[in-house]
Parts: structure tokens; C-alpha cells; sequence
């Protein structure tokens, strides 16, 4: 259609998030990711970037928001109806996740783990890494040998690879990897980011949350360095005996005034 333009893969502001028990807050006043961009979220442990992704996953409900979409399609309505059901429709059809434990179900094989997107979702036996592309994506990440383990038959490394697999297998838009290459030596760690990277531009956007800035920003992703605040205790916190509560703020918009928490590079 004449003038169509492609949304962005992620629109957010003002969303937040707060612990249960009060002691963290994150803050994300404007993020967005546009097609085919490269993030690399990085920063101290505790900083707030698994709740990052989980948010923009639609796996946490936020605790404010003003906006959040993906793909040009409304997430925030959804949370607002606590519509549960279309939250993991838009969930499934818009992003692959790879999440920091690596998540695979104990009793399925590797292939079967990988395959799981695909048995969920029938329009998916036509796209490219269809059931038959199993093998080449399992052969660029190193894992084609062990595809008929069990994942407690598997090294942490190799169901960490598993798990990006799973994530590509049915070309999702927007992919979220949570630290997909924290277990692996250097070279896969290497071969794991540049295959994230390499995703065809036009097809995909990629959040990846690592604690190796210097190798993700080498292999070519902007890196996004987040870092938390976490206030001394005044006399009032001394008197009421509650906790400080920690600060993250995100944003894909540089402030000017000195008081964000995160610089691009
Ligand atoms: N369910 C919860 N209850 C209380 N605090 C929580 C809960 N979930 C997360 N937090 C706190 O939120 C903060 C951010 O956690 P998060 O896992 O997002 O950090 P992170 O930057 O991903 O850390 P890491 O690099 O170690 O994985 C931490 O202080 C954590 O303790």
C-alpha cells in the first residue's frame, strides 16, 4: 500500500516496574527499537535489564505505562483488560525469547525443545527455518551433534545454544536474548552474537542483554549501558527502618540533563 510504513518493533514510554517488596524500581520513560536495529543492553548486576526484557516480552505486567506496542500493535490495552489469552497471542506471533536460564521443558530432546515454536504455531511449517532448517540453524550454533539429548544430557553451554535456536527456529520479528552467550567460551560466545546479528535486517530487530559490552559492540550492536541508583540511607530511611529503593532508568533517548543513567556508545 502506497505511503505504508513499517512500524517500529518496539514502542514503550513511561513504563515501569516496581519489586513486590518496593526495594527496585525501573523506569523507562521512551524506548523504541526500529526494524533491523542491533541493542545491546549492558550494566552491573541487579540493574534492571532481565526486567527490561521481561516487560517488553509482555511476560511482566507493568506497573505504569503510558504506551506499549510491538509491531504497531497495542500491548498496554491488553494488560489494562488483563486479556492473558491475546497478551501470549501477540507474544507468540511477534518475538522469539532466549531466556537466561535457557528454559527447555526436561523431558523433550534438543530438537524437539527447538521445535516447540513450530508445533505451537501451524503457519510457521512455511517459513524459512521450517522443520527442515533445523539442522543448518543447529549446525551454525555447534549443536548438531547432541539434537536427540535431553537437556540434563546437555552442557550448560550447549542448552544455551538450544535455546537460541529455539528462539530463531520460526523467524519472529523481534528477537529478546537474555545473556545468550554468558556460559560460552569466547569463540562461541563470538559465533552466537554474530549469528543474532547477522539475522536478515529487514526481518528482524534484536535485544540482547549481555555483560560483555566490548564483544557485542565489536561484532557490531549499539550498546545501551544501563546504571541503577541506589540512594545512601538518610536519616528517614534510618528512623522508618525501610529500605532504600533502588532506581534504573532506561531509555533509548539520551537526556540532557544529567540526570539519566545510561550512556550510548
Ligand atoms: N520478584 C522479585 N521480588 C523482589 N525483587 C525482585 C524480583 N524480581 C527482580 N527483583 C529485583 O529487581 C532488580 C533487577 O533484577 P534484574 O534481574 O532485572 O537485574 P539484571 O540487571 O538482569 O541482573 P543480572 O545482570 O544479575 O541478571 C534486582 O534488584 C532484583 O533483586
Amino acid at each position: 500500500m502506497a505511503g505504508a510504513t513499517t512500524p517500529p518493533l518496539v514502542e514503550a514510554k513511561e513504563l515501569s516496574w516496581e519489586a513486590p517488596d518496593g526495594s527496585f524500581c525501573l523506569q523507562v520513560p521512551q524506548f523504541t527499537l526500529a526494524p533491523g536495529e542491533r541493542l545491546a543492553i549492558t550494566g552491573p548486576s541487579g540493574a534492571g535489564k532481565s526486567t527490561l526484557l521481561g516487560l517488553l516480552s509482555l511476560a511482566l505486567r507493568p506497573r505504569n505505562a503510558q504506551q506499549l506496542r510491538l509491531l504497531g500493535h497495542e500491548a498496554l490495552g491488553l494488560w489494562q483488560a488483563d486479556n492473558l489469552t491475546a497478551l501470549q497471542t501477540l507474544r507468540s506471533r511477534t518475538l522469539g525469547f532466549v531466556p537466561q536460564t535457557g528454559a527447555l521443558l526436561p523431558f523433550l530432546s534438543a530438537r524437539e525443545n527447538i521445535a516447540l515454536p513450530l508445533a505451537r504455531d501451524p503457519s510457521s511449517q512455511t517459513t524459512s527455518y521450517a522443520r527442515a532448517d533445523l539442522q543448518k540453524l543447529a549446525e551454525k550454533l555447534e549443536i548438531a551433534s547432541c539434537l536427540d539429548r535431553r537437556p540434563d544430557q546437555l552442557s550448560v553451554g550447549q542448552r544455551q545454544r538450544v535455546a537460541v535456536a529455539r528462539a530463531l527456529i520460526n523467524r519472529r520479528p523481534l528477537i529478546l536474548a537474555d545473556e545468550p552467550s554468558a556460559a560460552l567460551p569466547p569463540l562461541q560466545a563470538r559465533r552466537v552474537m554474530e549469528l543474532l546479528h547477522g539475522l536478515p535486517a529487514s526481518q528482524a530487530g534484536v535485544i540482547m542483554v549481555t555483560h560483555d559490552a566490548a564483544l557485542a559492540r565489536n561484532v557490531g550492536f549499539r550498546c545501551l549501558e544501563v546504571q541503577m541508583h541506589t540512594p545512601r540511607p538518610g536519616p528517614r530511611e534510618n528512623t522508618s527502618g525501610r529500605p532504600a529503593v533502588t532506581r534504573t532508568l532506561i531509555s533509548t533517548q539520551p537526556e540532557t540533563d544529567g540526570k539519566a543513567g545510561e550512556t550510548f556508545s
